[in-house]
């Protein structure tokens, strides 16, 4: 389970005072998640989600709390920061940063239908909409660079078929950097994977984790939302499904002839940077008890990226 560091009870009624939320009545740590180490918290006043920053750019906290306090504002289902009665958001406990967010509802969906992608499709516009005008800056720290940087190395332990999918790959990447910095920005979440929306019903109740977020071009949030909202077992995209996302969020922001044109490569572009990402994560956390994702579901999604059957909606 990906608790990194347990706490006492009597620390965490210490840490929730000044919260005024009333009696402590219960917690437990959270399985999920990979990075941090997150717990359910029963207060008097409400269910809550308490996370301690075990790894990552702590140095971009004030980023993240910005972010999803602007998100919150525009009315997304999102877990911004409480703040304590002095107005803290960001604290300490047990010698880690702290946030304490609002327990959101829902559940994740494993095997989403085109309905489900249609709401991320929504929600993702919501989110760039909300955001293009006063972008907050942050490099991602797995961006087009970090991918040209790290992908010869990590291409000498795989055999030689997935060095030429990779090596293609990067060739475009050096290729067409330039030309996929210059779309249309936003702040992006990045990793707008299932494991990371909440359903209540048929209805998108929550978005967590926007520990990748940053400011980027927004077809690349929706290349990496459809990679997985929409894929096959085989690494194929969906067609129904990822028409209903596209579709869904081209109502809200309709797509740029220069979007239309990089789609595919964007499309690549996502798979690259799990594929990459998921080698370093396997590598480093091999015999730990943290959850590993396989890294062939990425390389699978590549080869199948070499042909794309889904163009993007755009009308001339
Ligand atoms: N604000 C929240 N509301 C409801 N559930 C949450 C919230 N934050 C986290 N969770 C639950 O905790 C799990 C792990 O959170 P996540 O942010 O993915 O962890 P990590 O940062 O370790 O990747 C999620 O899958 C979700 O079930
Ligand atoms: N959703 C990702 C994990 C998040 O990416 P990371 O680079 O922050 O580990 C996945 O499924 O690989």
């Amino acid at each position: 389970m990906s608790v990194f560091t347990p706490l006492e009870r009597h620390e965490l009624e210490t840490f929730l005072a000044p919260y005024g939320l009333g009696r402590l009545k219960d917690f437990q740590g959270i399985a999920a998640g990979t990075e941090n180490s997150n717990f359910f918290v029963s207060l008097e006043g409400g269910e809550f989600v308490l996370t301690l920053i075990e790894r990552g750019p702590v140095q971009d906290l004030p980023f993240f709390i910005d972010l999803l306090d602007v998100l919150h504002t525009a009315h997304l289902p999102v877990p911004y920061a409480l703040r304590d009665e002095s107005g803290e958001a960001l604290r300490e406990l047990a010698g880690k940063p702290a946030l304490l967010q609002p327990r959101l509802p829902g559940k994740h969906v494993g095997y989403p239908n085109a309905h489900h992608c249609s709401e991320v499709g929504r929600w993702l516009a919501c989110l760039h909409l909300a955001t293009r005008d006063r972008i907050i800056e942050r490099r991602s720290d797995r961006g087009l660079d970090w991918m040209l940087a790290e992908g010869p190395s990590l291409a000498l332990r795989l055999d030689d078929a997935e060095v030429a999918l990779l090596r293609d790959a990067l060739a475009e990447i050096g290729e067409r950097r330039d030309a996929i910095l210059a779309l249309p920005r936003a702040n992006l979440h990045a990793d707008l994977f299932r494991d990371n929306v909440l359903f209540d019903g048929n209805h998108l109740s929550g978005v967590i984790d926007f520990y990748n977020a940053c400011a980027g071009p927004m077809l690349y949030d929706l290349a990496i939302a459809v990679n997985d909202w929409c894929v096959e077992a085989d690494g194929s995209l969906d067609g129904p499904r990822a028409r209903a996302l596209l579709g869904a969020y081209a109502v809200l922001r309709p797509f740029t002839p220069a979007e239309a044109e990089l789609w595919p490569t964007l499309l690549r572009v996502a798979s690259v940077r799990f594929w990459l990402s998921r080698l370093i994560a396997a590598e480093a956390f091999a015999g730990q008890d943290v959850l590993i994702k396989d890294p062939g579901e990425y390389r699978r999604m590549l080869e199948q990226r070499r042909r794309v059957n889904v163009p993007l909606p755009f009308a001339l």
